[in-house]
């Protein structure tokens, strides 16, 4: 029998995630550039001239910006969030931005200007025994907004990072992280740095998207499900042992340190690095710039939270003011897409006809709250793309069948029903004692599936499930690791292992071969009534099992949230998109009256360019960081509760399904 979320494993990074914020509610929208020179009369915070525009930016640099606006919203905390909205009419399939690839911050860039300018390096050292100049060709070499050698040394960071033992490459987000830190370290010197000014934790009042990853420990235990928390603390763990080893130069001389969870990590230690290699030239790769955890974090978070990946390249960009799209769902909520070109330029369109006014918005991927948890920080409530998943095992199946009750699958299941398991499904018996290091089968396969329960609205016919786990048009934002699109409530692989494991005639073997799983498993599909009724009964004392599997209940935790100690602080911080409450336009004056006292950046060696990113938020608890620190806190376990709220809800759902469903089927039989 399943006890409550089942661990899965998922790699630190898993490829392709990107992000999110959590501030939407009881906002008020205001000019963006209202808001920063209303908090800041004059100046931006610490007495830097505000950043340029990124519109006026974006078109003096070879952009196209058309009928496309930025806009913020201040919270009641003082967090300021942004959206894009469109400033004229468009008919679908109008053009409304578009950024080359120069003004993207892209760590194939990197590597790209660190290739060519060693080749530049190396025919340079020619050249200069001739008289040519070095200088200026390792400039040339450098077209992506960053000085060659920034370029290169953050270049040769990447080969210290540790590598996916799946992919054999380090994950992309901890490159694009570093790359990110390169422009910050460069600062005046990047290209990007008008850019830059603009992103969370850096722009005044935008607070660094708190992706699950930077959540107190506490608020993670109050997730309640153990394959997100497992994935967290992973996470969490490589964050801190980059910045340890590869960071501040610790090396680790290749030693292979266990995970939080128990796992050995392949990890390269690479570039020569003994220990004492790293240590005397701690932050070196950037201009000096001590890049410790927290800000790695920050790079860490925004790289996640503003990424699209690109599936011609299969590289992964930030993309000044298209990154300033939210996210909805499902896909056809959303009323821009995302294009890129082969010189590496990216686009938004409008996917249909959109009025002056309307917010432009984005399906980032089929994200679970999970996925969006931790890849941007906040959930949507509903999500049509949530899901509670767990594995599948032989074992657990047949202690749940047994578990029926009617005496009928007594003995265990038969060999043909094992063998449509098997072949359909890939469930097999897990290794005996003694037998964990044999594969648990020829092929290899691990003999247990992973499987979905969801609030889908059944039924819904067959060819309306979507294509694939994808985000708006060609590229995405974030690849979606779940399902499709939640079809049915009930994973049709779990659903056909139940149909088949409660199957009692072997007549079935021969009809069941030749049909697929989603066949099998289809919600209308039903094999016999009076089986599929024993199916719903099963699921349903399944689901409850699940859910009283919680250490809190939905009421709980629906008080919790009420609460007037999460309330206060932090229910705007932790309510979404969905609920629609965009708020009302109001004065810059107003404006100023709630913004929050400008926080004065730390001084950094890099003479004078600010940035260091205010975590936590700056916005949230003014220049008191305790108070800032307390706010944070309590936005984390509201949002965790909120995270579980929504995955109970989706059991609840679920549970209504199945017993609706099992009502129907009862009262069909009687009338026959
Ligand atoms: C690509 S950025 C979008 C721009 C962002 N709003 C800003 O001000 O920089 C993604 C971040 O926006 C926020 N966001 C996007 N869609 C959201 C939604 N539906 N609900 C809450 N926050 C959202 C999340 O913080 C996310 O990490």
């Amino acid at each position: 029998m399943a006890r409550g979320p089942v661990q899965t494993s998922a790699p630190p990074f898993p490829p392709c995630r990107v992000s999110g914020l959590g501030f939407r509610s009881k906002g008020r929208l205001v000019p963006v550039h209202a808001a920063a020179a209303a908090s800041s009369p004059g100046s931006g915070p610490g007495g830097r001239p505000p950043p340029p525009p990124l519109e006026e930016w974006l078109r003096s640099n070879g952009g196209t910006v058309n009928g496309v606006a930025l806009r913020s919203t201040l919270y009641p905390s003082g967090a300021i969030d942004r959206q894009l909205v469109a400033s004229t009419d468009h008919p679908a399939g109008a053009l409304l931005l578009s950024v080359p690839r120069r003004l993207q911050i892209r760590y194939d860039n990197v590597e790209e200007a660190a290739a060519a300018s060693s080749s530049t390096s190396s025919s340079a050292s020619t050249h200069s025994a001739t008289g040519g100049s070095g200088d200026a060709e390792a400039d040339a070499a450098a077209p992506y907004g960053l000085p060659a050698a920034d370029a290169a040394a953050v270049a040769s960071l990447f080969a210290r990072l540790p590598v996916g033992s799946d992919t054999g490459a380090p994950a992309w987000q901890l490159r694009q992280a570093l790359t990110l830190l390169a422009h910050l370290a460069a600062g005046p010197a990047s290209a990007l740095a008008p850019y830059l000014a603009h992103l969370p934790g850096l722009a005044h009042g935008v607070p660094t998207p708190r992706v699950a990853m930077l959540m107190y420990d506490d608020a993670v235990d109050e997730l309640q499900y153990g394959s997100l928390v497992h994935d967290v603390r992973n996470q969490k763990y490589w964050l801190a042992r980059v910045a340890r080893e590869v960071l501040a130069g610790g090396g680790g001389g290749g030693r292979e340190l266990p995970s939080p969870a128990g796992e050995e990590r392949t990890a390269r230690s690479g570039g020569g690095g003994g220990s004492g290699e790293g240590s005397g030239r701690a932050g070196a790769p950037f201009r000096g710039l001590a890049v410790d955890e927290g800000l790695l974090g920050w790079a860490v978070a925004v790289a996640m939270s503003r990424c699209f990946g690109l599936s011609r390249s299969r590289a992964h960009t930030c993309v000044p003011l298209i990154d300033m799209a939210n996210h909805v769902a499902p896909h056809g909520a959303s009323n821009a897409e995302i294009r890129s070109g082969p010189g590496g330029e990216v686009a938004m369109y409008a996917k249909r006809q959109i009025k002056a006014g309307e917010e432009l918005t984005l399906t980032y991927g089929s994200h679970d709250n999970a996925n969006l948890l931790l890849s941007y920080g906040f959930t949507l409530q509903p999500n049509p793309y949530d899901a509670f998943y767990f594995v599948l095992d032989l074992e657990t199946l047949e202690s749940l069948v047994e578990g029926m009750g009617d005496g009928s699958t007594q003995g265990g299941l038969a060999e043909w029903q094992l063998r449509l398991l098997r072949d359909k499904l890939g469930l097999r018996p897990l290794p005996g004692p003694g037998q964990e290091g044999k594969p648990a089968a020829e092929d290899g396969a691990s003999g247990s599936i992973r499987v979905f329960l969801s609030a889908a609205d059944p039924p819904v016919a067959a060819g309306q499930r979507g294509s694939a786990a994808g985000g708006d048009g060609e590229e995405q934002q974030q690849e979606g690791s779940g399902p499709a699109v939640l079809a049915q409530p009930v994973d049709p692989k779990l659903l056909a292992a139940l149909r088949i494991a409660t199957l009692q005639d072997e007549a079935w073997y021969g009809q069941l071969a030749g049909r697929s799983v989603e066949r099998i498993g289809g919600w209308g599909n039903l094999l016999a009534r009076q089986q599929e009724i024993s199916v719903m009964r099963l699921l349903a004392a399944l689901v409850t099992a699940l859910y009283t599997s919680f250490p809190t209940t939905i009421q709980q935790d629906r008080k919790l949230l009420a609460s007037a100690s999460i309330d206060v602080a932090a229910a705007a911080a932790a309510s979404t998109l969905t609920s629609g409450t965009l708020a009302q336009p109001i004065t810059a004056a107003a404006a100023a009256a709630a913004a929050p006292s400008p926080v004065a950046p730390s001084a950094s060696s890099t003479g004078g360019w600010p940035l260091r990113p205010h975590d936590p938020p700056a916005g949230s608890g003014g220049a008191d960081p305790s108070a800032a620190a307390t706010a944070a806190h309590t936005r984390d376990a509201a949002e965790a509760v909120r995270f579980r709220l929504g995955l109970k809800l989706t059991l609840e759902r679920c549970l209504q399904s199945l017993v609706a469903r099992a009502k129907q089927l009862d009262e069909l039989q009687k009338v026959r």
